[in-house]
């Protein structure tokens, strides 16, 4: 049994001051080590609040939320930040690439921010992920000559710069035709594999969830369902996700 590496237990969230709107209704959730998970549910459910907390980007109002035995409650936002470097990666669907560097550049962009000017072996590692996710010919081409998918790639990269042991997505393969996103999400498969990576990526679209291990949906802020669509079979798979299984009461 592989190590739970996140654990979320009763997590509420809450926006707003006088107006209130609660968005998270008690999330609780543990997330072994080298899972592949898909996080899906309609437009407004949720999920980007979640992998915000997730992402340690934004905080719960009420919960705790563990990553690697780490309560991100008893952090500073200057651990966070510190933690967020150590530990997580983002794939973001608009990957916050910058149009005018090189697609080394921008992999090494999140180092030079943090840490300053890359020394030969941090440029080594970024040359070998860019190798890696298949653009060795595009190591000095500007940013903005290159397809959606390989940009794509290029996010991919620079989120393992730092070999994190959690990786964040947020509808990674959104912006892709077909063959580009099934290229992407094969390629996070294969770390997933390759380095025990765990992955937690947000989706729209189901096909990307059904390669998942695990799927998890958000309904109004609380998870409706939960399962592994390989064990279960795609057919079951889909009846499983077609089914409207929560109705949840108004919240109060
Ligand atoms: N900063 C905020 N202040 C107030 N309400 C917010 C804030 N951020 C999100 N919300 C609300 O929280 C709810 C959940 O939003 P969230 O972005 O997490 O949903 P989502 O499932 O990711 O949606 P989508 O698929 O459309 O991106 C929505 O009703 C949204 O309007």
């Amino acid at each position: 049994m592989d190590k739970i590496l996140v654990s979320l237990d009763s997590v509420n969230k809450v926006y707003g001051d006088e107006v209130k709107t609660q968005v998270l209704f008690d999330v609780s959730l543990e997330i072994p080590q080298g899972q592949f998970l898909a996080l899906i549910g309609p437009s407004g459910s949720g999920k980007s609040t979640l992998l915000n907390i997730l992402g340690a980007l934004d905080r719960p109002s009420s919960g705790t939320i563990l990553i690697n035995q780490q309560n991100l409650g008893q952090l500073s936002e200057n651990q966070l930040a510190d933690f967020r470097n150590k530990f997580l990666g983002f794939v973001f669907q608009f990957h916050y690439l910058l149009p005018e560097f090189t697609t080394i550049e921008n992999v090494l962009l999140p180092y030079w921010i943090g840490k300053g000017k890359p020394n030969r072996q941090m440029f080594n590692e970024a040359q070998r992920l860019i190798e890696r996710v298949g653009l060795a010919n595009q190591i000095n081409k500007r940013i903005n000559l290159l397809s959606g998918g390989q940009q794509q790639r290029v996010a991919i990269a620079r989120a393992l710069l730092n070999r994190p042991q959690l990786i964040l997505a947020d509808e990674p393969t959104g912006a892709l035709d077909t063959k580009a996103g099934d290229q992407v999400l094969d390629l996070m498969q294969e770390i997933n594999g390759e380095n025990n990576t765990t992955f937690i990526v947000v989706t729209h679209d189901r096909n990307v969830a059904l390669r998942a291990e695990r799927i998890i949906e958000l309904i109004d802020g609380r998870i409706c369902k939960d399962f592994f669509p390989q064990e279960v079979g795609k057919e079951k798979s889909i009846e499983i996700l077609e089914s409207h299984a929560c109705v949840w009461d108004e919240p109060s």
